[in-house]
């Protein structure tokens, strides 16, 4: 029987990678619904070659040029973020879930909501709402697999271990663009250049939340969210070359290490195979001509994203929320040239300050509902806080 699979946000750099992987083996799956935004020629090439039930944008206006390039196909053609979210909760044994931001949480949540597994590469559902996410999952019978990279990689190193033997976890960080620059010059980095990963060919917005490391912070949320352990066992370690995604420390003092090429195909097909190891085609690393692994602790004057998800964390509660809508709002300052690179971190650190007016909220019960009021109160004070350096 085919495997029925969904992969929301399938125009995207996951997206495609997933749909590569689905591509080499196609009968053996039935494809139910594909998403995205701007990219039209792409969803619907991608519809079409994979005979997919449904496609849909989440932009209304683009509604028409979806439909024209899916007639007579009987592929069926939908936008709008409702109807992103509708389609995630199509019955599906397997489920991407790879859109970018906060927009994706609502449909991760559908997908979860409707049993089998999510594949979760969204990490900032898992910052905004973790517990909820996996509560969904698991009353609907339903489990969830990590698809970032560090994420697979500890699962993968604590398959058939005990938590409760973790002293530690490791996640490792590139550096990003700007990992050798001198820090004073950080001001005048350009969106171009924080838009060039030194080992990760991904989107633009996590390309550049590596160079601030804010990708890495979220990370360390995502891992406090997903595995069950304390912040206080979850380390960062610079390795510029994302060779090794993670490293788990167990009590006796053993680290078991995930190592692999860069390529994301290794997690995304890791989490389509699961329980099983298929073959995937990733680069074999040739650890001899590689010659040494290089480490660094990382340097908090440089990356202070890092303290703040430490702030986030102890803040409990719906505060993981506030932090992503901060970042993201930071993060679309940036690229619109409104605040420089360095602002960023900034903007989180004001928004955080600013949004304890709220804490009653955010300490309040997590429901969909009242996550997206948080996100919603955070990014108008992030907003408005961006406005101030701006004008
Ligand atoms: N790329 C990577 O290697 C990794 C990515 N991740 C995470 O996976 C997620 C996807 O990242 P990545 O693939 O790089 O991102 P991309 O920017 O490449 O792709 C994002 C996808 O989301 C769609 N999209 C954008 N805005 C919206 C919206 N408002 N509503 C619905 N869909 C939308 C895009 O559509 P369109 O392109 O048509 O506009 C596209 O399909 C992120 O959460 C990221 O942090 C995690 C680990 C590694
Ligand atoms: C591929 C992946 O999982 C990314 O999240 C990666 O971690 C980004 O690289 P950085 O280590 O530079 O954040
Ligand atoms: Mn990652």
């Amino acid at each position: 029987m085919p495997r029925k699979v969904s992969i929301l946000g399938a125009t995207g750099s996951i997206g495609q990678n997933t749909i590569d992987l689905i591509h080499r083996d196609l009968d053996a799956y039935d494809v139910v619904a594909l998403t995205g935004a701007g990219n039209i020629a792409q969803l619907a090439a991608d519809a079409l070659a994979l005979d997919a039930e449904i496609a849909v944008t989440a932009h209304d206006h683009l509604l028409g040029d979806l439909r024209d390039a899916l007639a007579g196909s009987g592929v069926e053609a939908a936008a709008g973020a409702q109807a992103i979210t509708e389609c995630a909760s199509r019955p599906a044994d397997w489920t991407m879930s790879a859109i970018v931001g906060a927009a994706g949480l609502a449909p991760g949540l559908a997908a979860a909501a409707q049993g089998g597994t999510l594949a979760l590469a969204n990490k900032e559902s898992l910052v905004c709402a973790g517990a909820l996410m996996l509560q969904t999952a698991s009353d609907n019978n339903g489990q969830i697999l990590p698809v970032d990279s560090e994420h697979s990689a500890i699962f993968q190193a604590l398959i058939g271990e005990d938590i409760a033997a973790v002293e530690r976890v490791i996640i490792t960080a590139s550096g990003g663009a700007f990992r050798d620059w001198p820090i004073e010059k950080l001001a005048q980095a350009t969106l171009d250049q924080a838009s060039s990963h030194p080992n990760w060919d991904m989107g633009q917005r996590i390309t550049i939340d590596s160079a601030s490391m804010f990708n890495k912070a979220m990370e360390v949320i995502e891992t406090k969210e997903f595995f069950d352990v304390t912040a206080d066992q979850i380390e960062v370690l610079v390795h510029p070359q994302s060779m090794i995604h993670a490293l788990v420390g167990f009590v006796d003092g053993a680290l078991m290490a995930h190592v692999g090429p860069p390529d994301m195909r290794h997690a995304i097909g890791f989490a389509l195979h699961h329980p099983n190891r298929v073959h995937l085609p990733v680069e074999r690393l040739d650890l001899a001509a590689i010659g040494q692994f290089e480490f660094r602790d990382p340097d908090d004057r440089r990356w202070p994203a890092l303290s703040l998800a430490r702030q986030t964390m102890a803040a409990g509660g719906m505060t993981g929320a506030v932090f992503n809508a901060a970042k993201e709002t930071a993060l679309d300052g940036f690229i619109a040239g409104q605040i420089n690179f360095v602002q960023m971190a900034e903007i989180v650190e004001q928004t955080l300050d600013d949004m304890t007016e709220h804490s009653g909220l955010i300490h309040d019960t997590m429901t969909l509902d009242n996550v997206l009021q948080v996100d919603h109160l955070a990014r108008k004070a992030a907003q408005a806080a961006i406005n101030k350096r701006a004008g």
